[in-house]
């Protein structure tokens, strides 16, 4: 295993771990980083739905994202336009189950937006996914709902 030109044996997962924190460390151990750079800044929140909002479970159709969390991310969305990403737009709507917000599928080629954005920034975070998209493939148009 090599990561950033140091080789690492199967057994030394950690060690490659390790190597990589350093370079992405947690948001959760950065907090006050993240809010000092965030200084003057106007915030919007990308967020992945596997892993991230839900636990990785065996059974894609059973990634359930709990309630706890589902509460926390109504209310970050009261204070940032927030968005998810992750799996088809339908299907990560109907797991996270919350208005407000932005949902994106298809590799955010399939975009649906709030009709009242919780902040107002209803045109910026579809742009930060035009951006995205034309990073991706510029040939490919995103079909953009609003709901
Ligand atoms: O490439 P991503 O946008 O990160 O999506 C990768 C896959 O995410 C989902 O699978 C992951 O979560 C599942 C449920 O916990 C888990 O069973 C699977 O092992 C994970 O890879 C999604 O179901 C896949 O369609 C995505 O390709």
């Amino acid at each position: 295993m090599k990561y950033k030109g140091n080789e690492f044996s199967p057994n030394d997962a950690d060690g490659a771990y390790h190597n990589w924190m350093l370079e992405y460390p947690s948001a959760l151990t950065s907090i006050e980083q993240i809010v000092n750079n965030a200084k003057g800044k106007r915030i919007a929140l990308f967020l992945d739905y596997d892993g991230t909002l839900s636990p990785i479970v065996d059974n894609p159709d059973h990634a359930f994202m709990s309630n706890a969390m589902r509460v926390a991310v109504r209310n970050i969305a009261k204070c940032f336009p927030t968005a998810i990403s992750g799996r088809s737009r339908e299907k990560v709507r109907k797991f996270v189950g919350l208005k407000g917000l932005y949902y994106a599928g298809n590799h955010v080629m399939d975009i649906m937006c709030p009709v009242q954005s919780p902040a107002d920034h209803t045109t910026e975070v579809p742009n930060y996914f035009f951006f995205l998209r034309n990073y991706v493939n510029p040939t490919i148009f995103p079909y953009i709902q609003v709901i």
